[in-house]
């Protein structure tokens, strides 16, 4: 289900804003743009969805318009022109007494720079948003605790930001944007000031607390590695602009254009992709009680030495190589005698790394199978190959194989 619509959205930093946009539908660029009118443009005709409870990443070049994007969706920026939608409601026409309550219940922000209270103690920091909605001392020091629990921070409720290491302020400022529940997480960088080794640690919790969350969280990040590695789908931006929306493996395996392909260019692959990126469908296969007849008749068809042997629910058997069929059949055996059951056999979810460590110690393809042991696809060294090269002329030059 969309819970963020933006359609259109222009963001004009300066007074005139009309001339400005009438020079970006020339074609003019950023910079020519700001040296005709002294306007700057944040952001041009953007459009895209979020889906509840996906991480959704703004990832692109310092300018290139992510935190502008980011704040454009509470307001904290107010857009040129074009449309916001939170669930069913048009942010953009939203009073400002709407938007602060939008602001306070619906949508959370968290800071690369924490902005703690100094002053305050964690709890009374984790429970800031609850204090402007008025609720009692109680019940904010009781959502506030169970906040500082989920961030794993229990026994520190009653420090101050300054005793706290970096990574810890980190959790507070996530704790304080959890404690009021809200459906929407906006995260502007949040782990960019923290220690690599920190950081890291802080995306696989996020990613950990998201399973059980399920918020929808909107993650700017200028850094690729981590763009890849929290994105249910990423948006590139370049110049205000989007140069393409996707999943991490289809942005890597598909570029839309020069720039992106740039962009991902240095990215270890193997690690991204997956079997469900690179199988091809297993066609065809031959069934047990089909019987030897048939099998050979399909190898002999689509000009194959072997084929993978299902039962009646496609649950895979085993495979069947064309010359031990052609001996059975003189013999008046059948399937079952023949059948090779040990086989390379795994699940959508391999890493093209693990597939490439398999594929270098067998000469079968591998088969792909879901969680009911069903034959979904195939993955043959062709297929890996061509997922490893990069650019569409390698891709021409793809390396076929027959053996299934
Ligand atoms: N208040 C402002 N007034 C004028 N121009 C602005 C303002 N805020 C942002 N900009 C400009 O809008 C463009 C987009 O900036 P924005 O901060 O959104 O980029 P960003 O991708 O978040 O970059 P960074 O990673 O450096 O924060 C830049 O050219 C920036 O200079």
């Amino acid at each position: 289900m969309k819970k963020i619509v933006v359609s259109n959205l222009t963001k004009i930093f300066g007074k005139h804003p009309k001339k400005a946009l009438s020079y970006v539908e020339e074609g003019l660029s950023k910079d020519e743009i700001f040296n005709k009118t002294g306007q700057t443009v944040g952001l041009y005709n953007v459009s895209f969805d979020v889906y509840e409870g996906e991480i959704f990443v703004l990832m692109g070049l310092s300018g290139s318009g992510k935190s502008t994007l980011l704040r454009c969706l509470n307001r904290l920026i107010e857009p040129t022109s074009g449309l916001i939608t939170i669930g069913d409601e048009d942010v953009t026409k939203a009073s400002s007494e709407r938007l602060r309550l939008i602001r306070e219940k619906q949508i959370s922000m968290v800071f690369q720079n924490f902005a703690l209270l100094p002053h305050r103690t964690i709890i009374d920091n984790v429970a800031y948003g609850l204090e402007i909605q008025d609720f009692s001392k109680e019940e904010r020091h009781e959502k506030a605790s169970v906040a500082i629990e989920t961030v794993g921070l229990k026994g520190h409720e009653f420090s101050k930001p300054s005793q706290l290491s970096g990574g810890m302020q980190q959790r507070v400022g996530l704790a304080r944007a959890l404690a009021t529940d809200p459906e929407i997480l906006l995260m502007d960088e949040a782990f960019s000031a923290l220690d690599p080794l920190i950081r890291s640690e802080m995306q696989d919790e996020l990613l950990e607390l998201e399973e059980k969350m399920q918020k929808t969280i909107v993650f700017v990040s200028h850094d690729l590695d981590e763009a890849l590695k929290l994105g249910d789908r990423i948006a590139l931006m370049k110049d205000g602009e989007i140069a393409q929306i996707g999943t991490a493996e289809e942005i890597l395996s598909n570029p839309a254009n020069d720039y992106v392909s740039r962009f991902v260019a240095g990215v270890d692959k193997t690690k991204i992709l997956t079997a469900e990126n690179v199988m091809k469908r297993p066609d065809p296969v031959v069934s047990l009680k089909s019987g030897l007849q048939v099998a050979l008749k399909l190898m002999e068809k689509h000009g194959i030495s072997s084929i993978y042997v299902v039962d009646k629910a496609k649950r895979l058997q085993g495979f069947l190589k064309v010359d031990d069929a052609v001996r059975a059949q003189k013999a008046g055996k059948t399937i079952e005698d023949v059948i090779i059951k040990e086989f390379p056999k795994t699940t959508m979810d391999t890493p093209l790394q693990d597939l490439i460590s398999i594929r270098a110690e067998t000469d079968q393809p591998i088969a792909i199978v879901n969680e009911n042991d069903k034959l979904v696809g195939v993955v043959v060294r062709g297929s890996i190959l061509a997922a490893l090269k990069t650019t569409e002329e390698d891709d021409e030059e793809q390396v076929e194989e027959v053996t299934q």
